[in-house]
């Protein structure tokens, strides 16, 4: 059956044929990639994007847009020798679910189970994710174990947000928390105080829940989680910017990723039958303060 869009939420696709939903909300404007349900803009009215995503689009179907929140599911990093961070940011999910109200729009996209069954052969996972978006971006991503036997699970919500100057942009909400430091052969780590940006940065905090504040001038965002109890923050630097895909060589500067995860020692082992619902909420820090777009700062 054909689902039914509300006015304000339509399907697009670009000229080499990659298809978007779009969304013009009076509340809200943004823009999701089918391929990866890939939340790729997402600006609330009267608001600065909330969300960085790169100049260097390659706007091919089969070419992920780096930015915005690709999904890592269901595993994170390299914790399986395929490729980085999962099948579900390049796989082609469908939107069953589209709804709106006064303060913005609910949209749920699943995976197909044959898309599950083709690229994870013995792995009867099942898994949606749901977007509310408005005044902030609310992501759930639900997994089960439809099989017999437990299956390990890691994952991320791999959020990128903008960042007027890397060397100005701190977080809080982490001091005293354990991480383990992909950049220092994987050694466990306790922070001390808010994080700054003087180098490549590539971190699994762990044993926390607590909320995350990023620090910016016209980006201040708080950044909440939910059955996470490890956050990802990572900013790849100059030289590892010329390796990334996607990723202008200055592209650092502007950006970093702290990302609901359920990462490391969170990693969840999901018995026969058991879901897991992995979530994030971002919003402004101060809605008030934050950058305004009027008509005089559009160029
Ligand atoms: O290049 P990818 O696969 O999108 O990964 C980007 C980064 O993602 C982060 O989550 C990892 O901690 C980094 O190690 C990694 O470099």
């Amino acid at each position: 059956m054909t689902l039914v869009l509300p006015d304000c939420i339509r399907h697009s696709r670009n000229q080499a044929g990659k298809a978007f939903i779009d969304i013009a909300h009076p509340a809200v404007s943004a823009r999701i990639a089918l391929e990866g349900a890939h939340l790729l803009q997402c600006t609330p009215s009267g608001q600065a994007p909330m969300l960085w995503v790169s100049p260097d689009d390659p706007q091919l179907p089969g070419k992920s847009l780096r930015g915005g929140i690709p999904l890592c599911w269901p595993w994170f990093g390299g914790d399986r020798p395929q490729s980085a961070h999962g099948i579900a940011r390049r796989a082609p999910w469908q939107l069953s679910a589209a709804e709106q109200d006064a303060e913005g729009v609910y949209l749920r996209f699943e995976l197909p189970a044959d898309c599950i069954a083709e690229q994870l052969p013995g792995e009867p996972w099942q898994v949606h994710v749901e977007y509310r978006l408005g005044a902030a971006i609310e992501v759930q991503l639900t997994t089960r174990n439809l099989g017999e036997q437990p299956m390990k699970l890691s994952q991320a919500l791999h959020t990128y947000l903008p960042v007027t100057a890397i060397q100005q942009a701190r977080i809080s909400g982490l001091d005293g928390a354990a991480y383990i430091d992909a950049l220092d052969d994987w050694t466990h780590k306790t922070q001390a105080g808010d994080i700054d940006f003087t180098g490549e940065l590539d971190r699994i905090y762990y044993g926390t829940s607590a909320a995350v504040q990023l620090h910016d001038a016209a980006h201040p965002v708080v950044v909440e989680r939910q059955g996470s109890e490890s956050v990802v923050v990572w900013n790849p630097w100059q030289a590892k910017s010329l390796r990334l895909s996607e990723f202008p060589a200055n592209g650092y500067l502007g950006m970093l990723c702290i990302e609901a995860a359920n990462a490391g020692p969170d990693a969840r082992l999901l018995q026969p039958g058991e879901s897991h619902t992995l979530g994030t909420r971002i919003r402004p820090a101060n809605p008030a303060a934050a950058h305004v777009i009027t008509q005089d700062s559009v160029q």
